[in-house]
């Protein structure tokens, strides 16, 4: 199935004529094309957007959250159709599109609907000068958004709906990997009434396609989620230009574990926390530290549990671990299983390729726990992005502290344990954006989500994500 470019409320094909393969991670096969799409099309989009702006921007709040509610439910009456379509772009299981990704999507448009109704600004007296200023909170005009393939609809709508709830109008690009829902999802625009040149999804590589929104001189401001290199780029094009920038970077997130902590309710969460998507999320605990008191016990218990998850085709109802996303992508993760042989570290569990019987070309790798002896080998301080985790033991707190902060990634952490006092030192102290304290990856649309260090800048969610997605003015009116 070919995949067209958004723009302007219409479907179009790259004005080249170029197009790229898209891949079935399941059974490694070619199952569509998407545009490669050139400067020129970000051009047409981006002046789509500019003439949308005048009037987006001035409509009413309510309107605006009318639409966005209605797109949200046009998602939900729809969750079958983009669940299997999000699974099969990306190899993840469909129950997981079911369950996750999809519903996720629609509340990124449900929320930021309502958001945009109670979003405020300030207003300062200048108490014995006579004078009241107040700030106003205007939409910045054309803004861009690129995602990546992990979690294709969730991510790429949880920066269009805020930017659009705001009266901005975007120019858009998915992952060239899982390009399918974004395409779906003009649709389901269309249909919710969203007029328009709003939202304009343009289709193609990173290098052209992504480099020429985040170059071009009036798109003012870029939301970015993917890699830490990629995002170290995109700040040095958009630095002079002076633009705003959030960018959501990787991660390399420590999982700690005391062992005065309820034990199951660890054991269960840290299964999911691990290889949830494949271990292909930027939250995944993929550095696990344990108290040594419990470590034997953690570690047979654990491979025991992973030992258990049905690698399988995502479309399988019992499916655990469904496909990587692309063969690029595995042949990465495998190469770091191979680095922690080298480096001495000991395959606890997994390590290899899986044939899934009918699909023998698909991507699939078994859920891999490694035992590392040192954090300061490359599997512990690189990012590998895959079902891939470390174990290993400490014995105090100040070891494991310094040893979670001691990598250049800073976006979440999980602690597990019932110890007060320590979770509060602990949390102070954890160079993190995100600390999770006996769950993992619970998530309230209202808090701010984003990295520190190499993980990224700047803040998504909530009135964070409005205020980024606006510009203030401060006006002062002398009486
Ligand atoms: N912090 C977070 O919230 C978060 C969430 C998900 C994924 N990630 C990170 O994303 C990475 C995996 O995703 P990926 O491989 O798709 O990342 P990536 O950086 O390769 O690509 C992300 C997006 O950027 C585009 N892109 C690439 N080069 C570009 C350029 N020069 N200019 C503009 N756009 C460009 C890509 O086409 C894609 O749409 C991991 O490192 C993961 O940790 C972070
Ligand atoms: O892979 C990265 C996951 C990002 C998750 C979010 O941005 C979120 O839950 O809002």
């Amino acid at each position: 199935m070919n995949i067209q470019n958004y723009i302007n409320g219409q479907f179009e094909n790259p004005s080249s004529n170029s197009w790229i393969d898209n891949y079935n991670p399941s059974n490694g096969e070619v199952y569509g094309q998407i545009p490669n799409s050139s400067k020129e099309d970000v051009e047409q989009a981006y002046k789509a957007a500019k003439s949308a702006f005048p009037s987006w921007s001035q409509t009413t709040l309510e309107e605006r959250s009318r639409i966005l509610i209605k797109i949200s439910e046009l998602l939900e009456a729809n969750l079958d159709r983009f669940a299997e379509a999000e699974s099969k772009d990306n190899g993840k299981p469909v129950s997981l599109a079911k369950m996750v990704d999809i519903p996720r999507a629609a509340s990124n448009f449900r929320f930021f609907g309502n958001a945009i109704t109670q979003f405020a600004s300030e207003s300062h007296e200048s108490v014995g000068q006579n004078a009241v200023n107040y700030t106003l909170r205007q939409p910045i005009g054309v803004v861009g958004c690129i995602s990546p393939w992990n979690l294709p609809l969730y991510l790429f709508t949880w920066k269009i709906a805020p930017a659009i709830a705001a009266g901005n109008c975007v120019v858009a690009k998915p992952s060239e990997v899982t390009p399918m829902t974004a395409y779906l999802l003009g649709k389901i625009c269309n249909e919710a009434g969203l007029p328009k040149g709003v939202l304009n999804i343009v289709h193609g590589l990173g290098t052209t396609t992504g480099q020429a929104i985040v170059e071009h001189p009036n798109i003012k401001a870029i939301s970015f989620t993917g890699g830490t290199a990629t995002g170290a780029h995109i700040a040095k094009v958009a630095a002079p230009m002076f633009k705003k920038l959030s960018l959501e970077l990787g991660g390399k997130n420590p999982n700690i574990i005391f062992a005065d902590c309820d034990y199951d309710d660890m054991l269960n969460t840290t299964v999911r926390s691990s290889f949830a998507n494949q271990g292909q999320i930027c939250l995944c605990g993929s550095r696990i530290f344990v108290e040594e008191t419990i470590y034997d016990k953690f570690k047979a218990d654990f491979v025991n549990k992973v030992k258990d998850l049905k690698v399988g085709h995502p479309s399988e109802t019992d499916t655990n671990i469904g496909a990587l996303v692309s063969k690029p992508h595995l042949e990465k993760v495998k190469s770091y299983i191979e680095i922690a042989k080298e480096e001495g570290a000991t395959v606890l569990c997994g390590g290899n390729e899986v044939s899934v019987e009918g699909y023998e070309n698909g991507y699939y790798l078994q859920p891999t726990v490694i035992e590392v002896k040192t954090d300061d080998c490359r599997v512990n301080q690189e990012e590998i992005f895959g079902p891939v985790v470390t174990i290993m033991p400490f014995k105090t707190e100040d070891d494991v502290l310094e040893m979670a902060n001691k990598v250049k990634y800073g976006l979440s952490a999980t602690l597990w344990t019932n110890n007060l006092k320590r979770t509060m030192r602990m949390s102070n102290q954890l160079q993190a954006g995100i600390v999770w304290i006996n769950t993992w990856m619970m998530r309230d649309l209202r808090t701010p989500f984003g990295g520190v260090k190499a993980s990224g800048v700047g803040r998504e969610g909530g009135f964070e994500a409005l205020r980024f997605f606006t510009e203030a003015k401060n006006v002062c009116i002398k009486y």
